[in-house]
């Protein structure tokens, strides 16, 4: 094969395996696994990988300001034109640390909620249990990022991310831990992100690559967690433990069956449309 072949317009068309793409990841720990020695340049030329909250990811994917983005499920169920492209997720199987939600008050009189301006499918996932459970559905506000639980006089406050991991529960009637409350409700692993797209990828590099990068992410955990979290406020321990153990990375079976009964639950409910987005990749 003569060496100018990945130029041959012949084998590998322009307007395809040559554009790049606009990538988009979250900025928490939870997600570094997942995009760990990201190479653009084997995806194509000028491909571009930022960082951002997962809220204002799905908002530029909806916007066509990303091609790729690695979104809160909630969105990937509630847009008809996203479609999951990798099998790379961000999931647990029981308590996640990093998704909690903190009461002021006994569960069942919470009236008024403050959901995290980062977050989307915590925020629908504690509206099902807050329903499911408690028959509870409280008027929300929402908690912007600057804001910590002491801003917010609401009887629940959701937090999600890296800074839920570090707050004082002692001064709080209950803390849930969302993927451990979805579990015990459930039996099954909760999904909080994956990666869409709006438009087909132009080829199989962009995926190949994000799975590269995850699998080089799950063998790297102790370097992420060094490297990491001394600027979090976190131990290093707490940080391996995390993302270790917390953590799921694989969109499976179990969490498949596990995204399908979030969307019934969430139906049920009224947060989506029946028959929404279909939820295998
Ligand atoms: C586990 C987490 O999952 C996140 C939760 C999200 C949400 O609630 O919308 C979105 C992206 C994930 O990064 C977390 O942020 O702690």
């Amino acid at each position: 094969m003569s060496t100018d072949a990945p130029h041959n317009p012949q084998q590998f068309p322009a307007e395809t395996a040559l554009t790049p793409l606009r990538v988009g990841a979250v900025n928490y720990l939870n997600s570094k696994p997942l995009v760990e020695g990201f190479d653009g340049s084997r995806v194509a030329e000028g491909t571009r990988l930022s960082f951002d909250l997962p809220s204002r990811l799905a908002d530029a994917l909806a916007a066509g300001r990303l091609d790729v983005a690695l979104v809160p499920v909630f969105e990937a169920l509630r847009q008809p034109g996203h479609k999951i492209v990798s099998d790379a997720c961000v999931a647990s199987r029981g308590p996640v640390r990093s998704v909690k939600l903190y009461f002021r008050t006994e569960p069942a009189r919470v009236r008024r909620l403050a959901l995290d301006e980062g977050s989307r499918t915590s925020a629908a996932l504690s509206r099902v249990l807050l329903g499911r459970r408690l028959g509870v559905e409280p008027e929300r506000t929402s908690l912007p990022l600057g804001s910590g639980l002491a801003d917010a006089d609401a009887d629940a406050v959701l937090l999600i991310g890296d800074r839920a991991m570090l707050q004082d529960e002692a001064p709080f009637h209950t803390v849930w831990d969302l993927g451990a409350e979805w579990l015990a409700e459930t039996g099954l692993p909760f999904v909080f992100a994956c990666w869409c797209v709006r438009t087909p990828l132009p080829d199989g590099s962009l995926v190949k690559e994000l799975e590269r990068c995850r699998d080089r992410g799950l063998d790297s955990v102790e370097a992420i967690a060094q490297r990491e979290a001394p600027a979090l406020g976190l131990t290093v321990e707490e940080s391996v433990e995390y993302l270790s153990q917390n953590l799921k990375f694989r969109l499976g079976p179990q969490e498949r069956q596990g995204l399908a009964r979030f969307r019934t639950e969430c139906e049920k409910q009224g947060l989506l449309a029946p028959n929404g987005a279909a939820v295998d990749g």
